[in-house]
This record gives C-alpha cells, structure tokens and sequence, in this order.
C-alpha cells in the first residue's frame, strides 16, 4: 500500500474547503493570480482559513507576483505552504523563506530533472501541463510519460486530472500526492462536492493496490 496525498486547489467559498476535508483531502490551495477566474481576495482567505479544523494544510498560489505583495498577502493570511506557479527563479522563490513548491510546466523538449534541480530550496515540484501563455489551472493533461522515474524532489502531478483519469496518473507517475482544480468543479471556482468525493476516494483506492 501507499500513500498518494490530494490537494483541492481553486477554493474560493469556505463550504468547498469544508466538503475537501470531509472528503479527506489533505491540502487546500488558494489562488493568489488575480487573473484567474479562481482568485481569492485576502478577506476571503481569512474567512476561509477561519473556518477550517487543524490538520490541514493550506497553500497559497502565486504567479510572478512581487515579493512586497507576498510579503502582505502573509502578515494577513497564514498560510502553510507557497506554490509558485509562474516564471519565478529559485532566488525569487528562497527570498520569502517559506515553504514552498515550484509549479513547472512540462514540455517534451525539456530536461525535466535540470528543471527540478534548478530549485534545492523547493519542499517539492508540481508538475504541470504546458499552454503557451497560460500559467496553469488549464484543465488538460500531459503526457505523463515525460516524467522521469527519479527526480530529486517529491512530484505532485497536476493538469487535467479527475477521478476517471487520477488512477492511471498515478500508477503511471507514482507520485507523492496528486492535485486538482477544474477537475472536481460544478463551475470556473466553485467545486462540486460529489466530484470532490470520488477524486479522493478514487486517489485513496489506487493508492490500497500499489
Ligand atoms: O487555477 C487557476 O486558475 C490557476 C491559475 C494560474 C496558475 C495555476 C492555476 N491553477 C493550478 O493549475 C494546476 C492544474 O489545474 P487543473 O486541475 O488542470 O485545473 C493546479 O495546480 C491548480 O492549482
């Protein structure tokens, strides 16, 4: 057996961070991209951290956005754990001294374990599918295949998963925990608590035969 973690991420109401947790998730992400149809104000954020029993993690997205705002976004909102989900370098990403994760969108051309190595101070890497001019959040799978079998750092699999797809990923990848968005949404930043479920469950049952 092994253990395959879940993080929710997109959460913008505090009664889906709750069904997540009911469902067993172990984190929940908040987006900090106020570009995104998901994001999250700082008072929104409060209300939803306010709301949650202990033990789960909370994380926070960011893409390129400047340290001094970060810096803000935490006096306010105490969050767990960062994922920089833009072209941020590792420099940019130690200077908060934070936990973090580097989001890294993978295309067949690059040397995914030069991009992994590219960030020592990194708890872990999200890997991500490739759009040109799209930071994430699209929806779509990668081929999962372009992942190798050894990186230096835990991988979180991101990109178009969903409990129907989530066990092939996984027995694929083998990854240390899986994340999802648009897959387990009703609509752009609200989840359905149903999906919610059954991606968990569906995380937690390929996990028991590995
Ligand atoms: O969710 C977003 O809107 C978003 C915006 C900018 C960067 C990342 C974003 N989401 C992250 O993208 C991956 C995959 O999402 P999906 O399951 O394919 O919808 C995931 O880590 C989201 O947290």
């Amino acid at each position: 057996m092994s253990v395959v973690r879940s993080k929710i991420c997109g959460i913008t109401r505090l009664e889906d961070a709750l069904a997540a947790v009911a469902a067993g998730a172990d984190a929940i992400g908040l987006v900090f991209y106020a570009r995104s149809p998901r994001a999250v104000s700082v008072q929104q954020a409060q209300a939803i951290l306010a709301g949650l029993p202990p033990f789960v993690t909370t994380v926070g997205l960011f893409v390129d956005m400047p340290q001094h705002e970060i810096e803000a976004v935490l006096a306010a909102v105490p969050l767990d754990l960062l994922q920089f989900h833009g072209n941020e370098r590792a420099a940019d990403c130690d200077a908060l001294a934070r936990p973090y994760i580097k989001a890294l969108r993978v295309r067949a051309e690059d040397d995914v374990a030069a991009l992994v190595d590219a960030y020592p101070g990194a708890r872990a890497v999200l890997l991500d599918t490739y759009v040109d001019g799209v930071p994430g959040g699209t929806g779509q799978a990668f081929d999962w295949a372009l992942v190798p079998a050894v990186l230096s750092k835990p991988v979180i699999l991101a990109g178009g998963l969903t409990a129907d797809n989530v066990p092939a990923a996984i027995t694929q990848v083998r990854p240390y925990a899986v994340d999802v968005s648009g897959g387990v949404e009703a609509s752009k930043g609200i989840k359905d608590a149903a999906k919610v479920k059954d991606f968990v469950r569906a995380v937690r049952a390929v996990g028991e035969l590995m």
